[in-house]
């Protein structure tokens, strides 16, 4: 009698130690500790109207731990807490936290493709008004050119010296990749590989009439990648409404103006 409740103590005792350890996993002062970072810029986001409705979502890479850390699925984005947070081994492929009540990110698989086939420290998600209407406007690519802001996403060259990712010039034209949506989030996956192999330099791929993925390096430019083409996406629809196709050359926009 004694000895079965000892096993059941040093049993309970196992579990306390390994759900102690999955928590400090999210548990961090740090506002750029991915748990944290993922709860703030969705909060952002969803002010941008690019995660409402429990849609779209962001996904980290620690730098340290090399630990990817996910959202869980259905869950209102703005309302995150560190806590609610799934962590993986991207080397295992198995969670090293798993919150009991929720279920993880329906994007799960579409995030680790980034991670693996692009070397990304962050992916986000979203379903951006923006990048819904270029998916119904344009077919299977999302073009344009010659406008200042393309100078914010990266060409796929880079510099031989440094090393560093060389940016588009304002004479380049910035392609994207459109794919169709699927009945399940989890079935993009072949047409986000298709897409990825296609395009080796691209940074993003238009999901259509559900929304766009981004990734970068790191979040902070993953960040700047997303906020640039969802401007430039914008941008497109407004020239589209006035008959100047987005990727017209300079100067040639006046004989395209239907005002
Ligand atoms: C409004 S439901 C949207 C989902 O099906 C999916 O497209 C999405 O972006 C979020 O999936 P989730 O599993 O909640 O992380
Ligand atoms: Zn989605």
């Amino acid at each position: 009698m004694s000895s079965c409740f000892c096993d059941k103590a040093i049993e309970r005792t196992a579990d306390d130690v390994a759900t102690n350890a999955q928590d400090k996993l999210v548990q961090s002062s740090d506002p750029k500790h991915p748990a944290n970072l993922i709860c703030t810029l969705c909060k952002l986001f969803y002010y941008n109207n690019w995660v409402t409705g429990t849609g779209g979502g962001i996904s980290i890479k620690d730098s340290k731990s090399k630990y990817i850390y996910i959202a869980p699925s259905g869950v209102q984005k703005e309302q995150l807490q560190p806590e609610d947070m799934f962590v993986m081994d991207p080397e295992t492929d198995a969670y090293v936290r798993t919150p009991q009540k929720y279920k993880p990110s329906a994007c799960t698989p579409l995030f680790m493709a980034c991670y693996k086939r692009r070397a990304a420290g962050a992916v986000i998600h979203t379903h951006s008004q923006h990048a819904v209407m270029c998916s119904l406007i344009f077919g299977n690519e999302f073009k344009i050119a010659n406008i200042e802001q393309i100078k914010a996403i990266p060409s796929g060259e880079k510099d031989p010296v440094t090393g560093k990712d060389i940016n588009l010039s304002f004479f380049d034209t910035l392609a994207i990749p459109i794919i169709d949506n699927t009945a399940h989030e989890e079935d993009l996956v072949g047409g986000l590989q298709m897409a990825l192999h296609q395009y080796p330099a691209a940074t993003a791929v238009i999901v259509r009439r559900h929304g766009i993925y981004v990734w970068g390096p790191s979040v902070e430019k993953a960040k700047v990648f997303n906020e640039a083409i969802d401007y430039l996406m914008e941008l497109a629809v407004k020239m589209y409404q006035l008959g100047i196709p987005p990727d017209c050359g300079i100067g040639d926009e006046k004989k395209h103006l239907t005002l």
